[in-house]
């Protein structure tokens, strides 16, 4: 097979290898994938994102997630802005739904130039993080110290927000791969420590399943902003501070989360040929 062009897009540094199977397939095994990811290869990226024709009328595309491990996960909010975007320029609009293994999404442009996805519902019940035994969500009760007690919440995928006084004295890069692994998280977790700044404003920091510590997590946020106001530390709507700048989260009254950031293109390129061998 021959190479294949993709274009390369971040949201607050949270990094994507984009590819357009709409028109010809590409359906890489996940050793393929894991190379594609792999920054020492030359390309790189913390999620490799397939487009892909949707079969539901109601969305524009399907989105499939990769993280840079291979393995292949339900969400990405950072990606989903980025695609919502690329989809939404050339239909020259400013709505688009996209398909995702964890269900459809609706996402629009603001009038600054930002982009709001609903991420739709927080699942907040034991079996639908999932755990691997019943607990109370919003006390989880595992630690590794200094954490303990995170609020669990999915947004399309497991996360763990431990609450802190102070989330960069957090030695997350050590922390991070044995709570991601912990045993009452049998699909592997997202691991983020918060701390408050202030009303309504955030400090996130966060360890991602199958990746490691990102610059931006954008379902990280929403699950952040969600626990935070299950805890009563802020209200619905908040500010989240992440490595690479601010995400905007509203857990409206529906259930359903609303995260507004930026999306940047960062080049477009071409996959050589030998990373590509056997994919059909
Ligand atoms: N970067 C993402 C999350 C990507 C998936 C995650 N690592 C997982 O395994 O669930 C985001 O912006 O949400």
């Amino acid at each position: 097979m021959s190479g294949r062009s993709f274009v390369k897009m971040h949201g607050l540094g949270n990094d994507f290898v984009v590819i357009d199977a709409r028109q010809e397939p590409f359906t890489p095994t996940k050793d393929q994938s894991r190379l594609i990811a792999d920054r020492r290869f030359g390309i790189g990226c913390d999620q490799f994102i397939i487009i892909e024709k949707s079969q539901n009328p109601d969305a524009t595309a399907f989105m499939r997630i990769k993280n840079a491990d291979g393995s292949e996960v339900g969400a990405c909010g950072n990606a989903t802005r980025c695609i919502a975007s690329l989809l939404m320029d050339e239909a020259d609009t400013d709505k688009v739904t996209i398909e995702t293994l964890a269900g459809l999404l609706h996402v629009s442009k603001e009038g600054n130039g930002l982009i709001t996805a609903n991420m739709g519902p927080a699942l907040l019940d034991w079996k639908e993080i999932p755990l691997a035994e019943e607990r109370d969500t919003l006390n989880t009760g595992i630690k590794l110290p200094p954490l303990r007690n995170p609020v669990c919440v999915n947004m399309g995928n497991p996360h763990a927000v431990f609450f802190v006084e102070d989330a960069e004295a957090i030695e997350l890069e050590a922390l991070g791969p044995r709570l991601e692994h912990h045993p009452l998280f049998p699909e592997q977790a997202n691991i983020s420590v918060a701390s408050l700044l202030g009303e309504d404003h955030i400090r996130l920091r966060v360890f991602e399943r199958g990746v490691g510590i990102t610059s931006a997590c954008g379902s990280g946020a929403c699950a952040a902003g969600v626990a935070a106001a299950r805890r009563g530390l802020t209200g619905r709507k908040v500010q989240v501070d992440l490595d690479g700048g601010p995400l905007y989260i509203h857990w409206q009254e529906d259930g359903t989360v609303l995260m507004t950031g930026p999306v940047s293109t960062a080049f477009h390129g071409h996959i050589a040929p030998e990373l590509l061998e056997n994919v059909s």
